[in-house]
């Protein structure tokens, strides 16, 4: 069997005394399309860069295909990292996407050609119109579409995204989205993606991975966060429409604590009763397979994502605008 292309063991990354990422283990196979989301500061940016062998963990190891892979060594040029605020060399659009080419020792200019300019092809900018322009008459998606096809002429093994649509407009996102998913059409590359632009990661990813104060969640999970009150070894969380939930308590002191709880345990009741939360449906999705769709409910702060069969969304009208009563498990994982 192929080892995965990435797999990482004892990882735990610090700024200081504070605690960044911290990942016992976990792999990556190759060819994957990975999201990564969480809020502001869940150590996304840190994962990328440590994956792009661009920063040195505080401990632990690195596995590519199955080789100890160490910061800034020879294996990092499979690896490409388009970081959150790309920027861009002083000089022309082709010179910028040359420049990784030729450090690869690639010098015969009619291969330079063929390479630069179907990597601007792939970013949808005509090379005739953008190869000899200078890096400061782009406009901001293109900057960022020039900085993808820099890494994009070198068909990397894999490709590492920071927020790729944080500062482009929905044609730029459009074009940065078709352009990823042809390189790993092409090239098979592994691809994963820290966004928050949940509509523009809508079936780009094979898998979602939820980062939150630096842990990594692999399965479909979901956060609710407080205030929670703390009574009798309960948590409740009283919403404005007077309803409320109720969990056991985490056992043990956590600072503004927030309950975990994987979509697979969350289920819509169909009971005349009317009993559980009642939530908004917000978003019927066909990602999954033909049999299962993806449901979105919301109330208030919260937000739920689980999956459910097909037949049920059109026995029960499932749509968007629609009331559903959610039965949640007593038992949630804090942190
Ligand atoms: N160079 C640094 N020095 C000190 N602390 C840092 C540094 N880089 C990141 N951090 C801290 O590490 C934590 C994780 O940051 P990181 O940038 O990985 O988060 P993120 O999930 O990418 O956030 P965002 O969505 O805001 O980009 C944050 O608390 C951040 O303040």
């Amino acid at each position: 069997m192929l080892s995965p292309i990435f797999e990482v063991k004892n990882l735990v990354h610090s700024y200081g005394a504070q605690i960044a990422l911290k990942v016992d283990h976990l792999t990556v196979e190759k060819g994957e399309i990975i999201a990564l989301v969480g809020p502001n500061g869940a150590g996304k940016s840190t994962l990328l860069k440590i994956l792009g062998l661009v920063e040195k963990p505080t401990s632990g190891e690195i596995f590519f295909k199955g080789k100890p892979a160490r910061p800034f060594s020879q294996v990092s040029r499979k690896i490409s990292l388009l970081p959150q605020q790309p920027f861009l060399l002083k000089r022309n659009v082709f010179d910028n996407v040359a420049y990784g080419l030729k450090i690869r020792k690639i010098r015969d200019k009619q291969i330079l050609r063929e390479k630069v300019y179907k990597a601007l092809e792939l970013v949808g900018l005509s090379p005739e119109e953008f190869a000899r322009r200078p890096w400061y008459a782009l406009s901001g998606g293109e900057t960022q579409r020039v900085a993808l096809a820099c890494r994009l002429a070198l068909e990397p093994e894999v490709l590492l995204l920071d927020e790729p649509t944080a500062s482009v407009d929905v044609y730029s996102a459009q074009l940065i989205k078709r352009a990823v998913l042809k390189a790993h059409n092409l090239w098979n590359t592994t691809v994963l993606i820290a966004s928050h632009d949940y509509a523009w990661l809508d079936e780009v990813p094979h898998k979602t991975w939820h980062i939150f104060k630096g842990h990594i969640f692999t399965d479909e999970i979901n956060f609710i966060w407080g205030p929670w009150q703390i009574v009798d070894g309960k948590a409740i969380k009283q919403f404005r429409d007077g309803q409320k939930l109720v969990f056991n308590a985490p056992y043990k002191n956590i600072d503004n604590p927030v309950a975990i709880i994987e979509s697979a345990k969350i289920n819509i009741t169909f009971s005349p009763k009317k009993v559980g939360l009642k939530m908004i449906i917000k978003q019927v999705n066909s990602e999954i397979n033909f049999r299962e769709l993806k449901i979105v409910v919301s109330l208030e702060d919260i937000s739920l994502n689980f999956k459910i069969d097909e037949d049920l969304v059109k026995k029960y009208e499932l749509w968007p605008g629609n009331p559903v009563y959610i039965e949640l498990p007593g038992q949630v994982d804090w942190i």
